[in-house]
Formats: C-alpha cells, sequence, structure tokens
C-alpha cells in the first residue's frame, strides 16, 4: 500500500490535534466499522480536509494496516499504541516502529498510563521507544500524567521531568522530531468526567512552554486525554492544542462533534477553516 500522507505539522496555535487510542476495545470487524464511519466524516469535515484539525486514529497492531487503507483518503492519520524499540531481531511477539511505518502508520503512542503501570515501562523503556519513533519517522505520542490529583504546579514538574526523561535519553540516540505529548492525569482515565477545563489548562500552559522551550521541540504541541468527550475543548485555554480521546469517541457522531467544536474553536480565534 501506499503511504498515506503526513497531516499537516502543528507548530502554531492556530491547527488542532485530535487522536483516538482504541485501546483493545474493539474487535476486528468492528475496529474496521468504526474506521469507515470515521473515515466518512472526515472526508466531509472541511478544518479536517484543510489540515487545520488533524486527526488521527490509534487501532490494535492487527487491523492497523487495513485501518490505514480505509482512513488515507479522508484526510485522518493512523499510528500503533505501542511500539518496540529495536527495529528488528529476536524479540518474540514485539512490533517494530520500522513495520508500522511500512504499513502506513504515521503516529504511535510512547508510554501511556496503563502501559506504565500494568507493563512496567519505566523512564528508560520510553525513552528508547520515543528515539525507536523518530527514527522511523513516527510521530510518538508521548503519555505523562501524575497518578493522584493535587496541585497544578506538582502536575507540571511531575510531566516535565517524564517529558524530559523520555527526550533526554530519545536525543541521546539519534534526532528528535515533532513530538505529540499527551497529558493523561492518571486519576482522570477511565473516570466518569475528565479534569477541570481551568486544572487542564494550567498543566498544559505549564507543559506547553516548557516543552517548545526544549531543542528541536518548537513545533510540538500538547493535548490533553482523561475522559475527554464532547463540550470540553470549547472550554479549554488555547494552549492545549487538542484532545486524545478514549471512550467518548466510541460513537462517531461524538467524535463528530468534537471535530466540529476543534474547528469552531479555531475560528472563533480568527483561523480560517
Ligand atoms: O488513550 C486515551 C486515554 O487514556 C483516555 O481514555 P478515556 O477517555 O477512556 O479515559
Amino acid at each position: 500500500m501506499s503511504l498515506p500522507a503526513k497531516p499537516a505539522v502543528g507548530g502554531t496555535n492556530e491547527k488542532a490535534i485530535i487522536g483516538v487510542s482504541l485501546k483493545m476495545y474493539f474487535g476486528y470487524e468492528r475496529t474496521l466499522e468504526y474506521c469507515r464511519e470515521v473515515a466518512s466524516i472526515a472526508a466531509a469535515h472541511p478544518a479536517v480536509r484543510s489540515g487545520e484539525v488533524e486527526l488521527f486514529v490509534l487501532p490494535a497492531f492487527p487491523v492497523l494496516a487495513d485501518a490505514g487503507r480505509l482512513l488515507e483518503t479522508s484526510g485522518a492519520g493512523t499510528g500503533a499504541q505501542d511500539i518496540f524499540w529495536e527495529d528488528e531481531g529476536a524479540y518474540t511477539g514485539e512490533v517494530s516502529g520500522k513495520m508500522v511505518a511500512e504499513i502506513g502508520g504515521s503516529y504511535v503512542e510512547i508510554g501511556h498510563a496503563e502501559r506504565r503501570r500494568i507493563f512496567g515501562e519505566d523512564h528508560r523503556v520510553i525513552g528508547l521507544k520515543t528515539a525507536a519513533a523518530y527514527r522511523n519517522g513516527l510521530t510518538p505520542v508521548l503519555c505523562v500524567g501524575e497518578l493522584n490529583s493535587g496541585s497544578a504546579e506538582e502536575a507540571i514538574a511531575h510531566c516535565s521531568a517524564e517529558i524530559d526523561a523520555a527526550l533526554k535519553r530519545a536525543q541521546s540516540l539519534g534526532p528528535a522530531g515533532r513530538t505529540i505529548v499527551a497529558y493523561e492525569p492518571q486519576w482522570a482515565i477511565g473516570a466518569p468526567e475528565p479534569a477541570t477545563p481551568e486544572y487542564i489548562s494550567a498543566v498544559v500552559r505549564g507543559l506547553d512552554e516548557h516543552l517548545r522551550s526544549l531543542p528541536g521541540q518548537a513545533g510540538s504541541r500538547v493535548i490533553y486525554g482523561g475522559s475527554a468527550g464532547p463540550g470540553l475543548i470549547s472550554q479549554l485555554d488555547m494552549s492545549v492544542a487538542g484532545l486524545f480521546l478514549g471512550r467518548f469517541a466510541h460513537d462517531p457522531e461524538a467524535l463528530k462533534t468534537i471535530l466540529d467544536e476543534a474547528a469552531a474553536r479555531l475560528v472563533g480565534k480568527g483561523v480560517t477553516v
């Protein structure tokens, strides 16, 4: 298959980024059905078509190639929820970033809270996987977030340290590229409600400033995840570039509403979409 065009690169405050991780919720056929519906929504959405709203879907590995084929002409991108840190070799059961890129992926999620907690991924592993993403031309969606609810200052310090650990190791191994940081407070993942808009905005303002001050990261952006759904993005500071969605994107109509809200927020800031 031909590689899908890379979605528009961010780097200004006038782009929105909406990502969806399907985690392990859907089977093969349901994932394809979902991607068909998302492709139809994306293809008809002016802001996705123009690249003002960057949309990507991260399905499970076995369906990634087919999902990519369904989405590739719609303006939406695809990628993986994880990769191994080496590109080939005797690593039973693992999937390389090289193969994800070969089958059309443009993104890879690195260091989600579930991988840190359930699979024991630490700073070293996350840094190595971030390096593998850059090396293979994938945009890492680097997940960071504090375990327990506290002050915004504490969250900024915790998450900045997680970003620094990943990027420092990755940059010791090769050139870095654009990064999407997904700020996901662990206590807000899988919850009934997201963190408050005030809290999200305060933390992301700090992380955005920190991230873009790092070498080679001027075009990188921070998005928010953790029970995000319709109605949230319009309440957030513009330093929050977008949303990383889980359960509340399972209904394609909800995703369409979120894309509309992301586009309307840009228009509200005077951007033509
Ligand atoms: O990857 C997505 C996040 O972990 C958020 O998931 P959630 O919206 O279902 O809480």
